[in-house]
């Protein structure tokens, strides 16, 4: 399952050679949840191939990315500023957090992306239509990896993942990054002859259940392993990233851990990376499922609804660990399932 790759055997002082586990949704189910389970578990991180999502969803929504990204300054800030949702610029969340990249930050609900369109596009019709049928296409994937997830784990029911993001009201959101080249500085050329790359978008865990990732060819990501090494992820244009979130991390009671990650700018290419961020609706309540809940891991969170973690997370920095302020006091460290009013269907 782990492959190297050429790219990632390029070492630097903080970063590791090593491979990132690649899982080909074309193979047989069982042998297919029990990958999923050992790459969440060891990286929270892994890249799926063979996923059936069509080239042409991909590239509309691509080419509509790029013809926003060339507008104006002036233009693009139409859409903005990013309250969250809309054109951003430099500026991540509310407390200072800074990038060197631009972005759109949409909802997914679909009423939202075509208003939001007005702004965005000269044509908001081909643009909502090419955002749509992306989201569509990336939550299809990001459900069929989270039934496999619950079946690797002998959840009895194989949906109860899945079924938090395709609910209607799920505050599922698509992000587009831009990250334009650096210009090359030579006094940033450190002893060992790295080159001048810098945080493009710093390191953090997503909040969300689950991350799919797409980027074009522009290398940048790099995830952090449980050790602390960070690892850089070739780029494939064809294919998708998966990554665990911070409400994976509950709902699986600290079995899947989340995966922290960043982007840094490249000096060559403009890299464009496309995220869909799949969350439950603002109302719901999040703990860990009971079948996660042994005396040999007694439940590790205190539970909460999406809306009060958006809360906690939109209130401290990108790198803060917000699951900290969510953790079980010990006196709560007993073997039970969570109450009924909290409880997941
Ligand atoms: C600094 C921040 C930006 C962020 C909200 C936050 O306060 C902390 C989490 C950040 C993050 C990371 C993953 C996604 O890109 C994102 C949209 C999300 O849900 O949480 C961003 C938030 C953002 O950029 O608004
Ligand atoms: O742009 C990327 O490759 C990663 C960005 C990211 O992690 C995010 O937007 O949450
Ligand atoms: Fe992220």
């Amino acid at each position: 399952m782990v492959v190297p790759s050429p790219t990632s055997m390029m070492r630097s002082k903080k970063t590791k050679a090593v491979g990132i586990p690649t899982i080909d949704l074309s193979m047989e189910r069982s042998e297919l949840s029990e990958l999923a389970v050992k790459a969440c578990e060891e990286y929270g991180f892994f890249k799926v191939v063979k996923h059936g999502v069509a080239k042409e969803v991909i590239s509309t929504l691509e080419e509509e990315g790029n013809k926003f990204f060339a507008k104006s300054t002036s233009e693009k800030q139409h859409a903005g500023p990013a309250t969250p949702f809309g054109y951003g610029c430099r500026s991540i969340g509310r407390n200072g957090d800074m990038g060197e990249l631009e972005y759109l930050l949409l909802h997914s609900n679909p009423l939202s992306v075509s208003e939001r369109s007005l702004t965005i596009s000269n044509d908001p019709a081909k643009f909502s239509g090419a955002v749509n049928d992306y989201i569509g296409a990336a939550r299809e994937l990001a459900c069929e990896i989270l039934d496999l997830i619950a079946e690797g784990l002998w959840v009895p029911d194989k949906f109860a993942l899945s079924r938090l993001i395709r609910d209607v009201n799920s505050d599922s959101l698509l992000r587009m990054n831009h990250y334009p080249p650096k210009k090359w500085d030579p006094s940033e050329v450190d002893k060992n002859n790295n080159n001048n790359s810098s945080v493009g978008f710093g390191e953090h865990s997503d909040p969300q259940i689950l991350t799919i990732l797409r980027s074009n060819d522009a290398e940048g990501l790099q995830i952090c392993t449980h050790d602390g090494l960070w690892i850089p992820v070739p780029p494939d244009p064809n294919e998708f990233f998966v990554m665990v979130g911070d409400a994976l991390q509950v709902l699986t009671n600290g079995r899947l851990r989340s995966v922290r990650h960043k982007a840094l700018t490249n000096t060559r290419k403009t890299r464009m990376s496309m995220m869909y961020f799949g969350a439950p609706a603002l109302d719901r309540w999040i703990a860990p499922l009971p079948k996660m809940v042994t005396p040999h891991n007694p439940n590790q969170y205190k539970p909460f609804t999406w809306s009060q973690y958006k809360q906690a997370a939109y209130s401290l920095r990108l790198g803060d660990s917000r699951l900290d302020l969510f953790k079980a006091n010990d006196c709560d460290l007993i073997t039970r399932s969570p109450s009924p009013s909290h409880s997941l269907r």
